[in-house]
C-alpha cells in the first residue's frame, strides 16, 4: 500500500558562532501528505533551507543535527534512507547545482549511482524522465552540458533527476527564484502535475506568495527556526495571524493594489 504521510518531527539544528551554541532550528515538526502541497515559508534567514538540508542529512560541515525523527507511514526511517528513495529534492540556483563540465547523462548516471538503481538501457531511462517534465527533444539533451540549457531547462532537468528514484514526496527548495516570470508559471504548472498525476507530496520552500496561493494546500510559516503558524492556504490569506504572516500576505496583496482584511 503506497505510503500516504512522511512524518517529520523534533528537529533541532545548532552551529557555534563566536564561540557561542547557536540555535539555528528549534524543533521544528511537519507532516507532508501525499497529493497535497505544504508551502514552508518565512524572511530570509527564518531557517527554511538549513531545515530540508537537516531532514536531508545533507547539512553543511559546522551545522549539526541535535535532535529530529522521522516517520513514513507508522514506521520510523533514518535521515540518510530518506534522501532520492523516499523524498526527491531541487534546490534553488539550478545552474551551481550541475558540474559545469559534465553532461546530461553523467549526471544522470550520478544520480542513478547513488540511488543503487539499475535501469537496462541508462539512455531510455533518462530520455522517459526528461520527456515526463515537458523536456523537448530528450534524446538531445543527453549530451548537453549545463551551459547550453537554460535556467528553466536545467530546472526541469533537476526535478526530472530528482524523479529517476520514483520518491513519493519532492522537497522544492525555492524553484523558481532566479528564472522569469514565463518559465516559473512553467515550473509551479510542472509541480502542480506531479501533485495531481503522481500523487507526490510536496514540500514547497519559497518566498513567492503568488506561487503559495497557486499551489498550496496547508502553509507553515517560520521565523527564527520555529513555526509559528500553520493552516490552509485560504485561512492563512483571509486571516493571518502572526505579525510575520500578515506581512507576507501584506506584501503580496500590496503588489495588486490590495490589503489584509
Ligand atoms: N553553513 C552555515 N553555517 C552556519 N550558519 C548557517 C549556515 N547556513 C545557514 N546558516 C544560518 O542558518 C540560518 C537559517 O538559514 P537558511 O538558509 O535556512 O534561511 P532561509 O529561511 O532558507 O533563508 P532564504 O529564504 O534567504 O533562503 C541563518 O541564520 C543562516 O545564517
Amino acid at each position: 500500500m503506497p505510503v500516504s504521510t512522511l512524518t517529520l518531527s523534533d528537529l533541532r539544528i545548532t552551529t557555534h558562532q563566536g564561540g557561542k551554541l547557536r540555535t539555528l532550528v528549534d524543533g521544528l515538526s511537519l507532516s507532508v501528505q501525499a497529493g497535497r502541497v505544504l508551502a514552508l515559508v518565512g524572511a530570509s534567514g527564518s531557517g527554511k533551507s538549513i531545515s530540508c538540508a537537516g531532514w536531508l542529512d545533507v547539512l553543511p560541515s559546522g551545522v549539526k543535527r541535535e535532535m529530529g525523527q522521522a516517520r513514513l507511514g507508522d514506521k520510523a526511517i533514518s535521515f540518510a534512507a530518506l534522501r532520492g528513495r523516499v523524498v526527491g529534492s531541487i534546490m534553488q540556483n539550478p545552474r551551481s547545482a550541475f558540474n559545469p563540465v559534465m553532461t546530461m547523462r553523467a549526471h544522470a548516471r550520478e544520480t542513478l549511482k547513488a540511488l543503487g538503481v539499475e535501469y537496462a538501457s541508462l539512455d531510455d531511462a533518462v530520455i522517459a524522465a526528461f520527456a515526463d517534465v515537458g523536456l523537448d527533444d530528450p534524446a538531445g539533451m543527453l549530451g548537453l552540458h549545463p551551459f547550453e540549457l537554460s535556467g528553466g531547462m536545467l530546472q526541469r532537468v533537476m526535478i526530472a533527476l530528482a524523479l529517476l528514484g520514483n520518491p513519493p514526496f519532492l522537497f522544492a527548495d525555492e524553484p523558481t527564484t532566479d528564472l522569469d516570470l514565463v518559465v516559473q508559471k512553467h515550473i509551479l504548472d510542472l509541480l502542480e502535475t506531479l501533485v495531481t498525476r503522481r500523487n507526490m507530496g510536496i514540500l514547497l520552500v519559497t518566498h513567492d506568495m503568488g506561487g503559495v496561493a497557486r499551489l498550496a494546500d496547508d502553509v507553515a510559516v517560520m521565523d527564527q527556526g520555529r513555526i509559528v503558524e500553520m493552516a490552509p492556504v485560504a485561512q492563512i490569506f483571509a486571516a493571518p495571524e502572526h505579525v510575520i504572516t500578515r506581512n507576507l500576505v501584506a506584501a503580496h496583496l500590496s503588489l495588486y493594489g490590495q490589503e489584509v482584511a
